[in-house]
């Protein structure tokens, strides 16, 4: 890096805008979508798309929804010249899909652009000239003036082609390549000149397309640019205007939102933000914001997972893990705060409210995605993220003091493995913990249970312990209070509950008690889980006595088998 890049990089000069509107617009509506995955798109891929796979992905465009696509560049190869005409010839485009081609302003490249979309119904043809000082000096060695006159030259003779196909209704669509990096007065008589040569009026308009060919500056500058052209431009009427950022500063989104609230009505892009250098603007993430914006993109995006696996596929480009809405680690929270929000906001979140379910900005299952993913533990979780994954995947409702007690375990699970913790590894933690005994530890072997004088009961309670099998007899209030009193054990119970596990024949009861015992701090949790009830429950006291590795007095007055 350099310590001075003041004397190698200069800021890009802010626009004189000072009575700008944009900043106090919303966007309301949905712009003209196009997406250019099949040529920005394509022509930065390491290998192109064949025509089959063009042909998945344009299919694929179309039942988005997307009612303009840039099908290719038909006069730079012969795939995307034969790919163009299989469209058109094995009529594959719907009536209210346009596609667009794009070509050099060169007359023999306008020719065979032509010559490709010869037929459609409708299409729009894409001439472009980069506009900026340094492509004027460097590349084509051109003034001002000849700049314009190239452009007024070859509208002109793309007019006088299309003029002799009435059998389609032709739409011009002129981009000053490098807009955002041309002076302002040279790209509006750019454009002026393309819209007079085209002779832009009603049934006959214009599309007028202002790239971030190469992003140069903060987003607002983009939207002063956008405002300015919007107030100037000959013809506005007749003209749709649009932007086409790229993002190699990665603020390709703000630029496309900035400018819709400076008067863009149409954007270009690519899904995923494929596309040259760091991309095109994504029209994911775009349409999405929309979207959690309460305005209906018109692109559907119900199956988020099967768009992104499907251009995966196309473009041989992985999805970022963490990529907006798309990436698969986005409906997921790890940390411990985020987990108990997101549980507490499910909880709450009625089915016909607005969405406010805290970190999660859409529901999931607006996009095709379930909640299973949303929580994943490491040792950076909480008690919500573990209680929820019990709860949501075996039934098991833990009482809070029990989250505390039983997330201390998984994490130091976590931490051992240095890794995520599943829902069936907390599963099996869960059960080692409360439900399975060593053979040396004390466990329940069988009760028997009747009704005693004074509405008491009388519960004859068989267990094992240190490998002894014993049993003995005693009453109580209930079950639970009786199995204490045959136990023998120093422990007093604090809290009991009880519910059902699943629902049906096949339901399951699972019995939760606290306990505490004297010289253990604090309480511990025992627990029980059986078709009976009541099994559940003497189950659950004996899990709890282990758990509180109380000592059972010597075997000398229990009924030992
Ligand atoms: C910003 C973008 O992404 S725009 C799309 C960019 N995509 C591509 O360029 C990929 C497709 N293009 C190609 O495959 C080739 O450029 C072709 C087939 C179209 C043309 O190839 P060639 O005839 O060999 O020309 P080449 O690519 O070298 O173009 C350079 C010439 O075109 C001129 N030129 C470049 N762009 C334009 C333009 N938009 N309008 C007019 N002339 C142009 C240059 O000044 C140069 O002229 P010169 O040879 O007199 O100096
Ligand atoms: C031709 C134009 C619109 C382009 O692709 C760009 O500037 O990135």
């Amino acid at each position: 890096m350099l310590n001075q890049p003041a004397t190698k990089y200069t800021a890009f000069p802010p626009i004189a805008l000072h009575d700008r509107q944009w900043p106090s617009q919303q966007i309301t509506k949905p712009p003209v979508w196009l997406s250019t995955d099949l040529r920005d798109g394509n022509q930065a891929l390491f290998e192109p798309m064949s025509v089959e796979t063009k042909i998945r992905f344009f299919t694929r465009l179309v039942d988005i929804g997307f009612k303009e696509v840039e099908v290719g560049f038909p006069s730079a190869s012969q795939t995307d010249f034969h790919f163009v005409r299989r469209l058109i010839d094995e009529k594959r485009i719907p009536d209210d899909v346009t596609p667009m081609v794009i070509t050099q302003a060169r007359e023999d490249l306008i020719a065979r652009t032509v010559e490709s979309v010869r037929g459609a119904k409708r299409a729009i043809v894409h001439l472009y000239n980069a506009t900026a000082p340094v492509w004027r000096k460097v590349v084509f060695n051109m003034e001002v003036p000849q700049v314009m006159q190239l452009i007024q030259d070859r509208v002109a003779y793309l007019k006088k082609l299309t003029d002799a196909a009435p059998e389609t209704e032709w739409v011009l669509q002129y981009s000053p390549e490098t807009f955002s990096a041309t002076e302002l007065d040279v790209a509006l008589q750019a454009c002026n000149t393309a819209i007079e040569a085209w002779n832009a009026r009603p049934g006959r308009p214009v599309i007028i397309n202002l790239p971030t060919t190469v992003e140069n500056a903060t987003p607002n500058v983009f939207a002063d640019q956008i405002e300015w052209m919007h107030r100037h431009l000959n013809q506005r009427e007749h003209v749709v205007l649009s932007v086409h950022p790229h993002n190699d500063r990665g603020t390709g989104v703000a630029a496309a939102e900035l400018a819709q609230m400076a008067g863009a009505q149409r954007v270009e892009g690519c899904l995923f933000g494929n596309g040259e250098r760091c991309g095109n603007v994504d029209i994911v993430t775009l349409a999405l914001n929309l979207y959690t914006q309460g305005v209906h993109p018109r692109l559907d995006f119900s199956d988020i997972n099967a768009v992104a696996r499907e251009v995966e596929e196309f473009t041989q480009i992985a999805t970022h893990p963490r990529h907006p809405y798309a990436g698969d680690l986005v409906f997921t929270a790890f940390s411990g705060s985020h987990q108990d929000a997101i549980k507490k906001g499910f909880a709450a979140q009625k089915a016909d409210a607005i969405w406010e379910v805290p970190y999660l900005p859409i529901d999931p299952a607006d996009l095709g995605r379930t909640y299973d993913s949303v929580i994943r533990v490491n040792s950076q979780s909480g008690k919500g993220g573990v209680a929820y994954l019990l709860e949501k995947d075996h039934g098991v409702v833990l009482p809070r003091r029990m989250q505390v007690e039983f997330s201390a375990v998984v994490q130091r699970h976590a931490e051992a493995a240095d890794a995520e913790v599943s829902s069936e590894e907390i599963w099996k933690l869960f059960k080692n913990t409360y439900l399975r005994a060593e053979h040396t530890e004390l466990t329940y072997i069988s009760h028997h249970l009747q009704e005693g004088p004074n509405d008491q009961q009388i519960i004859d309670l068989s267990w094992r312990w240190q490998g002894d099998a014993q049993t003995r007899k005693a009453a109580g209030s209930g079950p639970v209070e009786a199995a204490c009193k045959a136990l023998g054990v120093d422990m007093q119970v604090l809290s009991f509950e009880e519910r059902s596990m699943g629902s049906g024949a096949d339901a399951l009861a699972i019995a939760i008690v606290e306990g505490s015992t004297s010289g253990v701090q604090g309480s511990r949790f025992g627990v029980g889980i059986h078709r009976n009830t009541t099994t559940a429950s003497v189950m659950a006291l004996i899990s709890l006595a282990r758990r509180l590795e109380v000592s059972l007095p010597e075997p000398a007055d229990a009924k030992t088998n």
